[in-house]
């Protein structure tokens, strides 16, 4: 098992006698980009918001490398980086002169981790250009930068392809691996798109109305819930074979669909044949990940 960097144990919120959030759980181990996966109003910004120490929870505790966020904030601070709301940047300074404006405000960081990080996010030829000549993914950069800064364990970003282009969300979709992979960081990161987790994210939290309804392995998750499409010269007859061999069988369209058993495709196909249906074709599906929370969260849509 390897290390857990972030752990939430028991977490509520009540704002306004209303609970926003009713217990969470989580733990975050070293290396792992984390989806935090729910619709507008689930509880993302409330959470990272306690996460980071911005507002306090209720019950429950939070601990960043060992250090109880409430009872070692100084110490569970120093292993966490975020960018939570938009970065707050002067656009009239360079990328460099924001980042020794943050650097003087902590302990431990030099010129030479400023380089570092610069160079980290790529960012070394611009880096003396004006914030405001910036493009959105640059800021973010320069953002990223920032929250790097103290070394931290763990990364918490809110939303971070929100505003940015395609290739802007393709290239903080390759640095956010490449700092989980490379750096052995663990990203913690919210989103309401279900693309970007299913591309970005080693596991998932999905949460729905304060609570976590699901935590699984990407891969995991679609996998489980595969299917077959199976079109057949007789539907309706085929459909009737393939019943007596597996539940949850249905009819869509022109396919008749079933579950992806490994080991089995190949008994459902001769059975089929022996009873006179030929199999014309047959593709295998993977899930959205947008029915997987469909079902998840008893219809819920995810916007
Ligand atoms: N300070 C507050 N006072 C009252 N209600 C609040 C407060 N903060 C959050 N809420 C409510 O708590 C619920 C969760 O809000 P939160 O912002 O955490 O959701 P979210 O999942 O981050 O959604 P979004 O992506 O829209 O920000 C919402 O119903 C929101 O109205």
């Amino acid at each position: 098992m390897s290390e857990i960097t972030l752990a939430v144990r028991g977490l509520r919120k009540v704002i306004g006698g209303r609970e926003i959030i009713r217990g969470i759980d989580l733990e975050l181990r070293r290396g792992e980009v984390f989806g935090f996966l729910g619709p507008n109003g689930a509880g993302k910004t409330t959470t990272i918001r306690m996460l980071v120490g911005l507002i306090r929870p209720t019950a429950g505790t939070i601990e960043v490398c060992g250090y109880d966020v409430d009872k070692q904030f100084p110490q569970a601070m120093s292993n966490l980086g975020c960018i939570v709301e938009n970065p707050e940047l002067y656009g009239y300074l360079s990328g460099w002169s924001n980042l020794q404006y943050f650097a003087r405000m902590m302990d431990g960081v030099d010129e030479a981790r400023i380089r570092e990080v610069v160079e980290l996010v790529g960012l070394s030829a611009r880096i003396h250009d004006k914030v405001k000549t910036y493009s959105l993914g640059m800021r973010q950069r320069v953002g990223i930068a920032q929250a790097l800064l103290g070394r931290p364990k763990v990364l918490i970003l809110d939303e971070p392809t929100n505003g940015l282009d395609p290739s802007g969300i393709r290239e903080m979709r390759e640095f956010i691996r490449f700092l989980a992979e490379k750096e052995g960081l663990t990203v913690f990161v919210s989103s309401h798109l279900l693309g970007e987790i299913q591309q970005l994210c080693d596991r998932v939290a999905i949460i729905s109305k304060g609570e976590v309804v699901r935590v699984d392995a990407v891969h995991t998750l679609l996998s489980r819930q595969e299917r077959v499409l199976w079109k057949l010269s007789s539907p309706e007859k085929g459909r009737q074979v393939l019943e007596g061999l597996t539940p949850d069988v249905e009819r869509q369209e022109e396919y008749v669909v079933t579950p992806y058993q490994e080991g089995e495709i190949g008994r459902w196909n001769r059975a089929l044949v022996e009873a006179g249906v030929d199999v014309l074709e047959m593709n295998r599906k993977l899930p959205s990940l947008e029915d997987l929370f469909l079902e998840l969260t008893g219809g819920q849509s995810i916007d």
